[in-house]
């Protein structure tokens, strides 16, 4: 057996992934491509596309790395892309993996450790999410300024097992997980490209899904002062703040939550894709200038 079907093979009957494995899994990808990234972004429902501004692009299927979670969710391509943007080395995963298709969430968050020991220092969020904020339009593009773990108060948590100090302390703060300086570049940089009428800033919350939220769950969320709420993000946060990433978070208001009881209209997945869609390349523009303007330690 090739000494690649052996990690495979070792990767799929792992209960507990330790320091040791998520190391393989990093050198095993530095061996296939070129590119030394210290930017990783994360890219959402539907918002795959910010690949297209990526330059001299290497491939890699997640379906090909020992031990990475495949997402089977429509608009996550499942490729980590690699190569330049904005000027700089970058890590992009185009789509990522949830907690409802069946992940713990330490598996779906692996790739955040993975980029980390690859020598990734700074990760970008995006995800698609359901407005609960009334001012808000469909399109909006909301900078997350802080997130409430839902799925947490269920006990759904990375974090949760035994803490190897190597990744991070045993417990983490998260009092200021999103980066102010990014956000305030973000917000400048998308009121001079013209975005001021759909950027805004707010809170993020995820809930385990794979169900949209009944009525008084959005209006709960509402009274918490959550501006938007999805299914994701927060692990990926929460692992990446254990381990010493600045983080900075978009999320694309894809839907407005439903609010009102008996109403026809449902939130559902299509609307999701086609809004993605539609604001995709304002999302390249802005995650690109902020990417050229970023200084990257
Ligand atoms: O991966 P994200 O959080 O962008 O995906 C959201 C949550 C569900 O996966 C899906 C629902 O339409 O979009
Ligand atoms: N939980 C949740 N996730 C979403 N992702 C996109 N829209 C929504 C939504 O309305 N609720």
């Amino acid at each position: 057996m090739s000494n690649e079907a052996v990690l495979r093979e070792y990767m799929n009957t792992r209960t507990q992934v330790t320091y040791d494995d998520i190391d393989l899994v990093a050198k095993y990808i530095l061996e296939k491509v070129k590119c030394r990234p210290k930017l990783g972004i994360i890219c959402g429902s539907g918002l795959g596309k910010l690949a297209d501004s990526v330059e001299n692009k290497e491939i890699i299927p997640y379906s090909e790395i020992p031990g990475f979670p495949v997402s089977t969710v429509p608009g996550h391509e499942g490729k980590l892309v690699f190569g330049t943007l904005g000027g700089k080395n970058v890590i992009l995963m185009q789509g990522r993996s949830h907690c409802y298709e069946g992940y713990p969430a330490q598996k779906t968050t692996l790739p955040v450790r993975v980029m980390h020991l690859m020598g990734v220092k700074t990760l970008f969020v995006t995800n698609a999410a359901g407005g609960i904020n009334r001012n808000y339009n469909i399109g909006d593009i909301m900078i997350i300024k802080d997130h409430v773990n839902l799925a947490g108060f269920a006990g759904v948590n990375p974090l949760v097992g035994p803490n190897d100090t190597r990744f991070g302390p045993r417990f983490p703060p998260m009092s200021r997980a999103y980066d102010l300086n990014i956000r305030q570049l973000a917000l400048r940089l998308a009121k001079g490209m013209g975005f001021g009428d759909f950027i805004r800033e707010g809170v993020y919350s995820m809930m385990v899904g794979p169900n949209f939220e009944t009525v008084t769950e959005c209006r709960l969320l509402q009274i918490v002062g959550v501006d938007a709420t999805g299914m994701s993000t927060v692990p990926e946060v929460l692992v990446a703040k254990h381990c010493g990433m600045t983080v900075f978070g978009m999320s694309l208001i894809t839907n407005m939550v439903i609010m009102e009881y008996d109403v026809e209209n449902t939130a559902n997945h299509e609307e999701v894709l086609e809004t993605g869609e539609r604001r995709s390349k304002d999302l390249q523009k802005l995650v690109t200038a902020i990417v050229q303007e970023l200084e990257l330690n």
